[in-house]
């Protein structure tokens, strides 16, 4: 950073990874598979996964990163992109990122919506990790939970400190790995639709709020949701079962 005269961007989170163990953890979980690195940075990570898998593309917002990874990382395999991981499409099987902090939840939906991706290696807020293995009727359990749950293997594989990255973000990291089990289609659409509906009010009896919120009949809400679950106390399968009827009238 210092010879290219970079300070990094808080705005874009630029948070470079330095911890050795997690770089290896991360190249652990990885596949000799066509990948996408989102936000290369300064290479610290990319140096070592071009050598892991078949062919690494790299989409990186920061034109100045571009040009230091493009210096240090010379294989024909390496492709840098310089754009915007949210609209650029990714297009490849594997997806690995120390993601940017400032839009993690955004790549969560972005890679959860892309049926090309089978698996995502992820190193995202400790927090955020917490969210996607919760269990239903805990305070982490939400809308992100219900679908990465439905979509998703979810296996968190460590914590890591502040201190594994440079300069050192505020908060502790998981590292996650997501192995699609289903395709996002119409009904996991719909299950947007109905955890948007019912999450808005996760603490009220759940059939109470379904029947104010969503088209389906009494009648069909009293088989599919339990009489005494609140909202966020509710199973992925039963926003599933309410997306399905949805789709299907
Ligand atoms: C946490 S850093 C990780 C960098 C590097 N992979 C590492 O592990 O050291 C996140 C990187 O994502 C880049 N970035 C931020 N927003 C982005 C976006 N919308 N699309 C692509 N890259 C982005 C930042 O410029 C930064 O280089």
């Amino acid at each position: 950073m210092k010879r290219n005269g970079i300070r990094p961007s808080k705005k874009l989170s630029q948070n470079f990874v330095v911890n050795p163990r997690l770089i290896t953890s991360i190249l652990s979980l990885t596949s000799n598979e066509d990948t996408i690195e989102i936000g290369c940075g300064i290479g610290t990570l990319t140096i070592f996964l071009v050598n892991r898998v078949r062919s690494l593309a790299c989409i990186e917002y920061d034109e100045r990163m571009i040009k230091i990874v493009s210096n240090i990382v010379r294989s024909p395999r390496f492709i840098p992109v310089k754009g915007d991981a949210l609209t650029t499409g990714v297009g490849r099987p594997q997806v690995v990122s120390n993601l940017p902090y400032h839009i993690t939840s955004d790549i969560l939906i972005m890679i959860a919506r892309d049926n090309s991706i089978s698996k995502a290696v992820l190193t995202l807020q400790k927090e955020v990790g917490e969210r996607l293995v919760a269990k239903a009727g805990t305070e982490s359990y939400g809308r992100l939970t219900v679908i990465a749950q439905l979509l998703f293997n979810i296996r968190i594989t460590g914590v890591y400190p502040p201190s594994s990255f440079i300069p050192r973000p505020k908060v502790e990291s998981s590292l996650v790995l997501l192995e699609r089990i289903r395709d996002y289609d119409k009904v996991v659409e719909k299950v947007e639709h109905v955890t948007r509906a019912l999450f808005s009010q996760r603490r009220r009896n759940a059939r109470r709020v379904a029947e104010s919120r969503l088209n389906i009949s009494t009648e069909v809400l009293t088989r599919i949701i339990p009489s005494d679950k609140r909202v966020f106390e509710l199973e992925p399968e039963v926003f599933l079962a309410l997306a399905e009827e949805l789709a299907n009238t």
